[in-house]
């Protein structure tokens, strides 16, 4: 900011320097001199020809269209043509006008009338156009010569007062000390009783050292004490050998060249509003309003305004701009940090957690691992435990007995005589009634279990599936059924022709609990299964399950090897 400010800063001092530094050899040599004389001519060849044009060529006869700075004042020194010119612009303003008449005896500098004649019209001149608000001259500087200047700046002024009223004269009419009249319909501002630097004579104009109000007091920046010395001491030095002629073409250059600075530095601080702006997201209003002004000032600027008055202005709006930018950045930087802040924490919480998580995991790993651990021992006793299972298991298969021995009773088939033979059926015993000459007999056989004629394929099976696990545990198992011709053997073993699932005898059932249990432990065990059928009949033993035609089956004993 401190920066900005500096870029900001017009050194009235430095642009001062520059100037005089370049009109400081310049303004002596003999080129500018001639350039200086030319303008004045010029300006004073304008103000001649206004002149005669607006007084008629009879009355002006005395003041050639392009007069010498002594013919200027010989022609305006009875102050007759003056009088005309304000009178046809401002009828009546010079009530009065001693006019030189034709017998009057010409002396040879003109001077037809008498002094004090000559002295009552000037002075009703002058009265009259300090009523109006032109700028003066002294009654004297007629008098004598070197002195046309300041009448050529009054009669310049009488012209734009002049086009200001054929304009409508609508308005105020100010005079802005611009004595050239090329701009005919513009307004000027004169402040007489203001100093130098509220008098802006901008690049166009002159104004002479006097009018100007100069003085070595002159300040052009009041606001910096350390700038001013120095600036006023420089440009007593610079005008101490200086022409009053001289000064105003010094002044032009070196108000040129503040309203340059002031217009680059303008710019300069444009550009530095709006990047201000692009960075702040929440000034833009304000700042709007600010970069508003500045703009303003700026266009003011190009409008010729005061120079000084721009600068007020603009330095005032730069720092209201500057404040309110400062204030904005400041907050957003607060913002920031505190965002900042927070993430900091945020981080901190997330590090935290993480290592929490980190240390659960650790924690959660261990466990796995021992229950791993657990796991792996365990799975190493599983032969062990399993072998125990089996030893155990078939023990228990022992102690019911390694020959175990079942009944069971068919029903009557249709058509047979109903002529039942038992007499009683409770867990293991059947009671079998043996009539005996007339008497009723009977006798008990025990078993370790009798099935009656209702008894199902499911009820007599469960009682062997026991072994069938046993068989898997390598035991040997022989189930086997005894009995004579049509008692239900194959029945009981394989089934009846129209076989169903409720049907299915001990073998299908034998052989399908094989096959599951040892799919349940494939993983654990490999088992191979080999199916034998044989049959013993009269002594003689034979395989069912060979294609030989010789080997008809016959199965007065049915066995299942496994
Ligand atoms: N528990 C039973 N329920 C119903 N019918 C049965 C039962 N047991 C046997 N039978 C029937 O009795 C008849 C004889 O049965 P099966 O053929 O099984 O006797 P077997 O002992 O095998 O005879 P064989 O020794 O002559 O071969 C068959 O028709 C059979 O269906």
């Amino acid at each position: 900011m401190a920066e900005a400010a500096a870029l900001f800063s017009v050194s009235a001092a430095a642009v001062v320097e520059d100037v005089l530094r370049q009109h400081g050899c310049r303004l002596s040599d003999r080129d500018l001199a001639s350039r200086r004389a030319e303008e004045a001519a010029a300006r004073r060849y304008e103000a001649a020809g206004w002149l005669r044009r607006t007084v008629g060529a009879v009355s002006s006869r005395d003041l050639p269209e392009e007069p010498s700075e002594e013919e200027f004042r010989l022609g305006l020194r009875n102050g007759q043509i003056l009088c005309g010119a304000l009178n046809r612009i401002h009828p009546g303003a010079v009530p009065k006008v001693v006019v030189n008449t034709a017998d009057s005896v010409l002396l040879p500098d003109g001077a037809a009338l008498s002094a004090f004649q000559y002295f009552e019209n000037v002075r009703n001149f002058l009265v009259a156009a300090q009523e109006i608000g032109l700028p003066c001259f002294q009654a004297p500087d007629l008098e004598q010569g070197g002195k046309s200047a300041r009448v050529v700046n009054c009669v310049l002024a009488l012209k734009s007062y002049g086009d200001w009223k054929q304009c409508g004269g609508t308005g105020p009419w100010k005079y802005g000390g611009n004595l050239k009249p090329s701009t005919s319909c513009k307004s000027f501002v004169r402040k007489n009783s203001e100093p130098f630097r509220r008098c802006s004579s901008m690049n166009e104009g002159e104004v002479s050292y006097e009018e100007a109000g100069f003085s070595g007091d002159v300040n052009l920046d009041s606001g910096d004490m350390s700038t001013s010395r120095p600036l006023k001491m420089l440009i007593s030095a610079v005008l101490s050998d200086k022409r009053p002629d001289e000064v105003p073409q010094l002044l032009e250059s070196m108000l040129s060249k503040l309203v340059e600075e002031f217009e680059n530095r303008l710019s300069s601080q444009n550009e530095l509003v709006k990047m201000a702006v692009k960075n702040s997201t929440d000034g833009t209003k304000s700042f709007s309003k600010s970069k508003v002004l500045v703009e303003a000032t700026s266009s003011s600027s190009e409008k010729k305004m005061d120079s000084i008055e721009i600068y007020s202005k603009h330095k005032h709006t730069k720092k209201e701009a500057y404040g309110e930018v400062t204030l904005k950045q400041h907050s957003m930087l607060q913002q920031q940090s505190k965002h900042i802040e927070e993430l900091k924490v945020d981080i901190r919480v997330t590090k935290a957690g993480m290592e929490f998580m980190q240390m659960k995991y650790s924690e959660d790993l261990n466990i796995l691992g021992r229950h791993l651990f657990s796991l792996a021992h365990a799975a190493s006793g599983y032969h062990k435990v399993l072998e125990e299972n089996r030893r155990l298991y078939n023990q228990v298969q022992d102690l019911k007995g390694s020959i175990r021995v079942y009944c069971r009773v068919r029903p009557f088939l249709p058509g047979q005589v109903s002529s039942c033979s038992v007499g009683s059926i409770d867990e293991g015993n059947i009671t079998i009634i043996t009539p005996k000459s007339g008497k009723e007999g009977r006798k008990t056989f025990s078993f370790n279990k009798v099935f009656g004629p209702s008894a199902t394929q499911d009820e007599v099976f469960l009682d062997t599936q026991p072994l069938i696990r046993s068989v898997l545990d390598g035991y040997n198992v022989c189930i086997f059924a005894y009995g004579q011709t049509g008692s239900g053997k194959t029945y009981t073993m394989s089934g009846p022709k129209n076989m169903t699932e409720q049907t299915q005898g001990v073998n299908y059932r034998a052989l399908s609990d094989l096959f599951k249990l040892s799919e349940q432990r494939k993983g654990t065990f490999i088992y191979d299964i080999a199916v034998q059928m044989i049959e013993i009949y009269n002594e003689q033993v034979r395989d069912l399950l060979v294609s030989d035609g010789l080997n008809k089956r016959y199965p007065h004993y049915s066995h299942v090897s496994l």
